[in-house]
């Protein structure tokens, strides 16, 4: 371990974040009935332009009437390259009520974009007499993102979490496909005739959940398009859990129950951490650092790997 010890991310379940336009203030109440852990009111890409001022005052008006629970209640504002970004980060802090806890940064590009927002965001808080920081999360869905997503990670100590926006990020790449995540059809190895397909998004997954395992930020996978492939869906969300990231985002209400599922661990994974921490305790009482567990090397790297397990289940738990 480096003298610099890895900060621990935020302790909240964010094992699916559920997305709605807010120009819909019908289905408001069905996502705060949603078994998500987060809630995404959208003003950027799923509200049209003649919309903006009309969805900005129904989310406003939402975050105070609605009663959301324990949720994390977050509102993605308009990029920075757009005439409603700053309206939107003014609205929702002089006008929108304490209940509001994140505010998600889309298409950032380096630390700078963070530091406006926040630069914005606490001249706000100081000017009103907000108590309570407002959090920001962020997505990674361009070439300059993913450049500099160390950067990104390390901006603000208000970061809590990271997302890949695979459309976007496939546009500004250039990447020759329509389809947001999932299996891409002609991205595949050829091996005596037959076709093993590779992930296109990997390399940036794992290097969003770098950053933000460095920072002490937890490290998301945004959306799976096809709603219609919960197949897909739970392949490419059982590839994020697997490489380190806690949740994945819904952009229907039926890929909540989904991405629950994969990112809560199951009683068996829980079951078999827990036999390999009693069976280290065992090991270190012998004065062993190493030790056989069902057939299989454990050592002192094992209690850490289990540890993420056991305290991921706990934390859900009594979240
Ligand atoms: C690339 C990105 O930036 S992704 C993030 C931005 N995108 C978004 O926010 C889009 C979010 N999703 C949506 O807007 C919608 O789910 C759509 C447009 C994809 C589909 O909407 P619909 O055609 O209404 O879907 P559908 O008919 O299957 O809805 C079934 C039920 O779920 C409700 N519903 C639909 N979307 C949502 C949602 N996001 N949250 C909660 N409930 C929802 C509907 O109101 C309907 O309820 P009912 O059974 O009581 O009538
Ligand atoms: O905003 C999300 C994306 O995939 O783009
Ligand atoms: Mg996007």
């Amino acid at each position: 371990m480096s003298f610099r010890l890895q900060p621990t991310p935020p302790a909240r379940p964010n094992r699916c974040q559920l997305f709605g336009p807010g120009s819909r203030p019908a289905i408001f109440e069905k996502m705060a009935g949603s078994a998500a852990d987060v809630i995404n009111l959208d003003l950027e890409d799923s509200v049209a332009p003649s919309d903006k001022d009309s969805a900005r005052a129904n989310v406003i008006e939402a975050i105070g009437n609605i009663d959301w629970g324990t949720k994390t209640l977050s509102v993605r504002i308009n990029g920075l390259d757009s005439p409603y970004w700053y309206r939107d980060v003014v609205d929702l802090l002089e006008q929108a009520s304490d209940r509001l806890d994140q505010i998600m940064i889309p298409k950032v590009g380096n630390a700078a974009d963070i530091y406006a927002v926040d630069a914005l965001a606490s001249s706000i808080e100081a000017a009103k007499g907000r108590t309570k920081p407002i959090a920001f999360e962020v997505i990674i869905e361009s070439a300059a993102g993913i450049a500099h997503v160390e950067e990104i990670a390390a901006a603000s100590p208000r970061l809590a979490a990271m997302s890949l926006g695979a459309a976007d990020f496939a546009a500004s790449m250039g990447m020759a496909t329509t389809g947001i995540g999932g299996t891409q059809a002609n991205y595949y190895m050829l091996h005596e005739g037959q076709k093993h397909w590779s992930d296109p998004w990997h390399w940036a997954q794992a290097a969003i959940v770098a950053a933000c395992r460095t920072h002490g930020v937890l490290p998301v996978d945004g959306p799976f398009g096809d709603f219609s492939d919960d197949e897909g869906f739970r392949a490419q969300a059982l590839r994020s859990a697997t490489l380190g990231m806690v949740g994945k985002w819904a952009i229907h209400p039926k890929q909540v129950a989904l991405a629950n599922d994969v990112f809560t661990p199951s009683e068996d994974a829980v079951t078999e951490a827990r036999e390999i921490l009693a069976a280290m305790e065992e090991a270190k009482a012998n004065g062993e650092g190493a030790t056989v567990y069902k057939g299989r090397l454990v050592d002192i790297a094992s209690i850490k790997q289990a540890e993420v397990i056991v305290r991921q289940s706990e934390m859900i738990a009594s979240a």
